[in-house]
């Protein structure tokens, strides 16, 4: 058994029922764990476009880390997503963040098509926020404490960060 900490993103469409929709096909699966609110975030990265929502869901079982990546792909695709631009807007984006196994040790990788931690997430205010939300002691492994890396964030790239449910 592993747990895994998957990061969703949607920019496009009816972002909430997207998520919802991958959210609810993680709970049919049985290896649902928990997972965040919604947030809007606005846009990370060089390329304009309309701000996403955002979620953290926490995951176990028997997947390996390439298994959560196959499961992730799969819902992105029943999401209806194609391979568009790099860091540019999409239906749905499912990351895998972190992969822990049973004896409680960090999966690390730093192969391109799997790397894990995930590179990015330690500087992604849109993948901090909803974790420490769902978890105050998340830790993300060789980068330390959640709570932590946020404080280290801008200001305002934390507050930009905006629970959905209360727009
Ligand atoms: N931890 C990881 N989670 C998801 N994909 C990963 C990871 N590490 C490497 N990849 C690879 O990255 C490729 C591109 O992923 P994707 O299209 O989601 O990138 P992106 O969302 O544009 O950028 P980013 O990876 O910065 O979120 C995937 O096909 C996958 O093989
Ligand atoms: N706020 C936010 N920005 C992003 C996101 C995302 O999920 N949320 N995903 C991206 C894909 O690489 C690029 N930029």
């Amino acid at each position: 058994m592993t747990r895994a900490v998957l990061s969703l993103g949607a920019n496009l469409g009816d972002r909430a029922a997207v998520l919802r929709a991958a959210i609810t096909a993680l709970h049919d699966d049985g290896v649902l764990v928990a997972r965040s609110t919604l947030y809007e975030t606005p846009p990370w990265g060089p390329v304009e476009q309309p701000p996403y929502l955002n979620a953290i869901a926490v995951v176990r079982g028997d997947r390996d880390a390439a298994g959560w990546l196959a499961r992730a792909h799969e819902l992105e695709q029943a999401a209806g997503r194609t391979r568009e631009v790099r860091w540019g807007a999409r239906t749905l984006d499912v990351d895998v963040v972190t992969v822990t196994g049973d004896d409680g040790r960090p999966v690390l990788s730093d192969d391109p098509l799997l790397t894990l931690p995930h590179p990015r997430a330690h500087e992604r205010a849109f993948v901090l926020v909803p974790w420490l939300g769902l978890d105050p002691a998340a830790e993300l492994p060789g980068h330390g404490r959640v709570a932590d890396l946020l404080a280290a964030l801008p200001a305002e790239d934390v507050d930009a960060v905006v629970r959905w449910d209360q727009l």
